[in-house]
């Protein structure tokens, strides 16, 4: 048997063709443009392929798109006070601060400086509480990408087994919690689970995500498990050229499961799809507008 592979760039490609037909009808309609404003800090290259990324997916989309580049000396004051002024600017609906920042820059303090509203990351602890009890929120943009490939391929989540690995603010725990909410019965394992092949091996639903090298085996996975690799690593390759892997070891993992996300190509590709899909949301939610259906 060999799985399915989830084609997670063609997937978005349509996630952000839609968001382009909702922004369409918000011009024509409503005469009004989403923005997102993205803040890096320092000159990291791998962070900096991300932001162009962003960048160029969301003028594709037709929204404004502002970056906000900082030194990577910048004092924790200069970053709160850019993020105080997008929290005041009124074509702004989306803020997002590129993670990790800098040492002397307090991450936490600054997420907490974002207008919750604007928070199309999803990381304000606000929108973390309020997904949590199920209402409205931001949802973390990764997390939300891999219930859609979830739901796309299998439907209904009811009742499946999910293991998250991993157990970041970022990818784990929202996951998780995502995960509850589709009515999974969800284990989240790290580095202090016992036995972790075989917590892995109850799972209808695998999500990977700790940041270390093929670390999830083949002989982890159950025959016909649906496989979500959310790692993106740059390893050394034989001839000397770095390449990028998973936290899943995609060949042997293939030969297993019933379905599974290549790296690059799959999770990568709809987190910046459904950051324009926020940012749309966020949007219509501060304009007082329904989100278009189209
Ligand atoms: N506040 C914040 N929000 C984030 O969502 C956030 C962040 N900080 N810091 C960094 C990580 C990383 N991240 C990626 C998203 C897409 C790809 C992506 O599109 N990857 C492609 C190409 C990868 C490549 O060629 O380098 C793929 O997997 O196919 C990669 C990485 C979002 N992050
Ligand atoms: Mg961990």
């Amino acid at each position: 048997m060999t799985a399915e592979i989830i084609d997670g760039k063609a997937f978005a490609e349509t996630v952000k063709a839609r968001v382009g037909r909702q922004v369409e009808a918000l011009k024509k309609n409503h005469d009004f443009t989403p923005g997102l404003a993205v803040v890096l800090v320092g000159e990291d290259p791998a962070s900096q392929v991300y932001v162009r990324n962003k960048n160029k997916s969301t003028v594709a989309a037709g929204m404004k798109s502002e970056e906000i580049r900082l030194a990577d000396t910048v004092s924790e004051e200069e970053v709160l006070a850019v993020v105080h002024r997008l929290n005041d600017d009124p074509t702004i609906h989306g803020i997002l601060v590129q993670l990790p920042l800098p040492k002397q820059v307090d991450e936490m303090a600054v997420l907490d400086a974002i207008n919750p509203e604007k928070d199309v990351d999803g990381f304000h602890v606000i929108n973390t509480g309020r997904q949590a009890v199920g209402l409205p929120a931001m949802v973390p943009c990764t997390p939300l990408g891999c219930i859609m490939m979830l739901k796309d391929r299998l439907g209904d989540l009811s009742g499946l087994n999910a293991v998250v690995v991993g157990r970041s603010n970022i990818v784990g725990k929202p996951m998780a919690s995502l995960l509850l909410a589709e009515n999974c019965t969800v284990t989240i394992a790290h580095s202090r689970t016992k036995d972790l092949p075989a917590v892995v091996r109850g799972a209808d639903i695998v999500v990977a995500a700790v940041g270390r090298p093929e670390m999830v085996r083949g002989d982890w996975i159950k025959p016909g498990a649906t496989v979500i690799d959310v790692g993106i690593n740059r390893i050394e390759g034989e001839n000397g050229k770095t390449r990028l892997v998973g936290d899943v070891a995609f060949d042997e993992a293939k030969a297993v499961a019933g379905a599974i996300t290549p790296v690059p190509g799959g999770v990568g590709p709809m987190t910046i799809a459904c950051l324009l899909a926020n940012t749309v949301t966020a949007a219509c939610r501060q304009a007082g507008l329904e989100e278009p259906q189209v």
